[in-house]
């Protein structure tokens, strides 16, 4: 992660590399979230720079008053009032435009902050499995919602802040430059002054900004992980040792928070309010040199109006601009991050041809591997026909989940290896294929919501679809004796529901979708035998409609397969019928068989 170095003092030049990158993360991901909107902007910049033009004229009707109609005492009063009330409209004019502008923008912004959001957790679920193998849930929730904030931050507190007082700096300067330019050049030498300390400013605040965004997701991860794993940190005792990693992460995240303000408190306002007396003053002794007689001639009384009226109109951007610097760190870190993570490959699209019509699975000489040189799975061949059940075991780590997350394509399997009806998988479409398998896993994942809601998952099903599917997973009489039937609430991850009642819920849902192909991996293994003949009753009603293809520990889920498929150590092993493989004396399913017969009888540890 960009800002992960960026917070690294140790390394100068990946630092300054990184530092661009951050930059240039930042800026593609603002101009992308504007994009929809850039005529609007654009138009909200040309009243800007009216608005800036209309202020500048001010100190110019001052000057012309003084120098002209005061100090002559020529004026006569319509003329005086006309010009007064010329520059109060155009300063109100000015005020009205800049406040009406800057709400305009404001609401790009608001709208840009949607549209990340929305972009980023499309994106985030269009990302191929492998990438959550590495991903916190906690951060990636970060990115999403405080993360895509640093838009909102980019557009209104930075971008617009400082492009408006950019436009006025261009508009007094101008006005200056017109007035007297050697006066000018003594105001501009606050220019290179304000870059040294913002460049300084940088230096001392960018890395401890990394480091508290880094740290604020750190605290988010931790806090979301601790929830999840509730039961087992209380059984553990291990709630106190959490609490005190947390508040080390907490008071890691207060010093970082304290370094950055220690640099804002002394390095911006303060420092630029001096450079804005100091320059005062160096007006006035040129002023009072020149109204000597000296060299450069005489200034007239209202040009040192007007300019003492441009300088606090100049200074006060500076000041906005620097004190942005400090949100601008922030939000380009926020930003640059959100980018990082849209830039985050999804998985390839698909050819989109060919359909799964019966359910057929053809697997030829597949290998696979997650990390290079580490083979998991090697040289499998198995051809499952259309409508039939087949299991698949194996000891643990023997790649039955990985042959599952293949056919299932959470991964990408080599391609041609597997085929669906004679397609290769790769050529799916990513919705078809969705809608033709259904998949049971091991650890049901439930909604906090209503049974019927669980099942429908989001599809427009009728209530006679869900009852039918909560019917074939043999659950419908639980459901409908609850007090609100199929819409009582669950409660989070399904609280109310037994294991095995989940599993059947589980069931239903992938049921619902009416896929060809039904995956099971190891449905059964957390559920009591008479729950377990429940799943196997429904499973059977299936079987000749829905390939079945099931993960199964416990041997007897699958012990009435059309085949068995036996893996080890990634190879198949022996393939056949319980009682084929029952035959083969010394072979792997019957030694498995037999140990866990001993087990089930407390001979043998679990
Ligand atoms: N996402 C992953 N990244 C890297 N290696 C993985 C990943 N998932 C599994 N593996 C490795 O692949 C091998 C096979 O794992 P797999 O989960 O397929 O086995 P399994 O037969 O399903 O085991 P179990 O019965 O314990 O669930 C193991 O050595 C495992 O460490």
């Amino acid at each position: 992660m960009p800002a992960d170095v960026l917070s690294s003092p140790a390394k100068p030049t990946a630092e300054r590399v990184t530092r661009r990158a951050v930059w240039g993360d930042a800026s593609a991901l603002l101009l992308r979230a504007a994009r929809p909107e850039r005529s609007l902007v654009l138009r909200s910049v040309a009243w800007l720079v009216l608005a800036a033009g209309l202020e500048a004229l001010g100190p110019l009707v001052g000057k012309y008053l003084i120098d002209n109609h005061y100090l002559p005492r020529t004026g006569t009063w319509p003329e005086i009032l006309a010009l007064l009330l010329g520059a109060l409209a155009a300063g109100w004019l000015a005020t009205a435009l800049r406040y009406g502008q800057m709400v305009r923008l404001g609401s790009v912004a608001m709208r840009s902050v949607q549209r990340v959001r929305e972009e980023v957790y499309a994106h985030v679920m269009r990302l191929p499995m492998a990438f959550f193998d590495r991903a916190i849930t906690g951060q990636l929730v970060s990115r999403v919602t405080n993360d895509s904030e640093a838009v909102k931050t980019l557009f209104v507190q930075v971008l617009f802040v400082v492009l408006d007082s950019l436009i006025l700096l261009a508009g007094a300067t101008v006005a200056m430059l017109w007035l007297d330019w050697r006066l000018m050049l003594i105001v501009a030498a606050m220019v290179p002054a304000v870059a040294v300390i913002v460049t300084l400013y940088q230096r001392l605040s960018g890395p401890a900004v990394a480091r508290t965004r880094q740290l604020r997701s750190e605290l988010n991860a931790q806090m979301a992980e601790s929830i999840a794993g509730m039961p087992v940190l209380q059984a553990a005792n291990a709630t106190a040792r959490f609490r005190e990693r947390f508040a080390a992460l907490n008071q890691a995240h207060y010093a970082s928070r304290a370094t950055e303000l220690r640099a804002n408190a002394w390095l911006l306002r303060p420092v630029l309010d001096l450079l804005n007396v100091a320059l005062l003053a160096g007006l006035i002794w040129t002023f009072g040199l020149r109204s000597q007689g000296g060299a450069l001639g005489a200034v007239e009384v209202g040009v040192l109006y007007a300019f003492i009226n441009y300088m606090s109109r100049v200074i006060e951007p500076l000041i906005q601009i620097t004190m942005q610097f400090a949100q601008l760190q922030q939000a380009l870190v926020g930003a640059a991050r959100v980018h990082a993570l849209l830039k985050e490959a999804e998985a390839p699209k698909a050819a989109e041809h060919g359909e799964v019509t019966r359910g057929a699975i053809d697997i030829r000489a597949l290998d696979f591997s997650y990390l290079p040189g580490h083979p998991v799975l090697r040289g499998i061949d198995l051809r499952i026909p259309a409508g039939a059940f087949y299991g698949i075991v194996g000891h643990t780590g023997s790649g039955k989940t990985t042959l599952l997350s293949l056919l299932l394509r959470f991964y990408a399997a080599p391609p041609g290896s597997v085929r669906l009806d004679g397609t290769p998988i790769e050529a799916l479409g990513e919705d078809h294929l969705r809608a033709s398998v259904g998949l049971v896993p091991q650890d049901p994942f439930l909604l906090a919501a209503s049974a019927r809601e669980n099942i429908a998952m989001g599809r427009t099903l009728t209530g006679g679809q869900v009852e039918e599917a909560a019917r074939a997973a043999h659950l419908h009489g639980f459901l409908a004796a609850l007090p609100q039937g199929y819409d009582t609430p669950l409660g989070e991850g399904g609280a109310r529901l037994s294991v095995g009642q989940k599993q059947l819920l589980a069931i239903a849902r992938a049921l619902a979708g009416q896929p060809r192909i039904l995956f099971l991996d190891e449905a059964t293994s957390h559920i009591d035998s008479e729950t377990e003949q429940v799943v196997q009753r429904a499973l059977a009603e299936l079987r000749g409609r829905v390939t079945i293809v099931a993960i199964a520990h416990r041997l007897s889920t699958v012990r009435d397969a059309d085949s068995i498929a036996v893996l080890n150590h990634g190879r198949l092993a022996e393939q056949g019928r319980h009682d084929e493989l029952m035959a083969i004396d010394g072979g792997l399913y019957q030694r498995l068989y037999q140990l866990q017969q001993l087990q089930d009888e407390g001979i043998a540890p679990a």
